[in-house]
């Protein structure tokens, strides 16, 4: 079932298009990651989603298309932007929080799972960025939300935070909530998302799965090796997953696609040659980027 469609959104700003014929759809119980560099869109792109701006062309729905107020109850966001008076503590702003909703979340066990308990005392301002982080992420969930929106919640965090802000979404996802998450981070993107879309200056490249798009790189993978002196490459330059061969002195470089390593070490091992210092590395979706648009997502 698709929770979110939207179809043909467009937002400008004075008279430029910041959200250009934009069209994707989300099914229940998906994460899925709006991946793009910084001002192409993705921020405008989630608030027209969550009804916080009004698109100037196009469709959006959310939950089959519920009214304004009903999805209030059922979308949890947190954005960007949203910061908390820095005299709230932790546990008057999930009180606060869930006195907007029917039929809210128990928000103690909320502030457990989320970590908190020990900071439910401490004014917001007194807060880490993880923890702040935390606190919007348990904020947005209070309502038992169908659908949350989460917008850039892992930067500003460290890897160690960051990885465990992660296990948290694929927590609240198991919980059956569908997840839109945006974000400018490839390795994010790469764990968390099981289909993607890609977006650049306001237009919409790609939606596939992190594998999907990866595949869409000509010559995807890339493996070396070390091999004996007499070793011949023509050996390799037949497969039909190998693009290009490369030899300088004893290393070589292999690019292509599909099973690569399989189909090298198959016929390596059927020619009776050991390679030694194998190596496999794989397109990331900076390369998918990359290929699709001409210009890297990283900054
Ligand atoms: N209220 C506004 N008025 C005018 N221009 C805006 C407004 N909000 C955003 N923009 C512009 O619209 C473009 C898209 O912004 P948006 O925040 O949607 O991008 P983004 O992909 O989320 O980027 P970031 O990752 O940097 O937040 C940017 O060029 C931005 O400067």
């Amino acid at each position: 079932m698709k929770v979110i469609e939207v179809n043909g959104l467009r937002k400008k700003y004075r008279d430029r298009f910041v959200v250009d014929d934009v069209s994707f759809s989300v099914e229940e119980g998906e994460i899925f990651g709006v991946l793009g560099p910084n001002g192409a869109g993705k921020t405008t792109t989630v608030e027209c989603i969550a009804g916080l701006r009004v698109p100037d062309a196009g469709t959006v729905k959310v939950l089959g298309g519920l009214h304004h107020a009903e999805l209030k109850q059922r979308l949890g966001v947190q954005l960007q932007s949203s910061a908390m008076p820095a005299k709230i503590k932790v546990w008057e702003a999930l009180d606060l929080y869930s006195s907007f909703y029917r039929d809210p979340a128990d928000w103690h066990a909320l502030m457990e799972r989320v970590g908190l308990t020990d900071k439910r005392n401490t004014p917001y301002a007194k807060l880490s960025g993880g923890q702040k982080q935390r606190l919007s992420i348990a904020l947005a969930l209070v309502g038992r939300p169908k659908v949350a929106i989460l917008d850039e919640l892992t930067t500003g965090l460290d890897p160690q935070a960051r990885r465990d802000t992660w296990e948290l979404i694929e927590q609240v996802r198991a919980d059956g909530v569908t997840i839109l998450l945006v974000t400018h981070f490839m390795e994010e993107a790469e764990r968390l998302c099981d289909r993607l879309a890609l977006i650049d200056a306001g237009r919409l490249v790609a939606v596939d799965s992190p594998a999907g798009l990866i595949a869409r790189v000509q010559d995807s993978q890339h493996v070396t090796f070390r091999a004996p002196a007499a070793f011949d490459t023509a050996l390799l330059t037949g497969l039909p997953q190998v693009g290009e061969v490369r030899r300088d002195g004893a290393r070589i470089e292999v690019t292509g696609s599909g099973e690569l390593l399989l189909a090298i070490t198959t016929a390596l091992s059927s020619a009776g040659v050991v390679p030694t210092d194998l190596r496999a590395e794989q397109a990331t979706l900076d390369d998918a980027f990359l290929a699709l648009t001409g210009r890297k997502i990283s900054t």
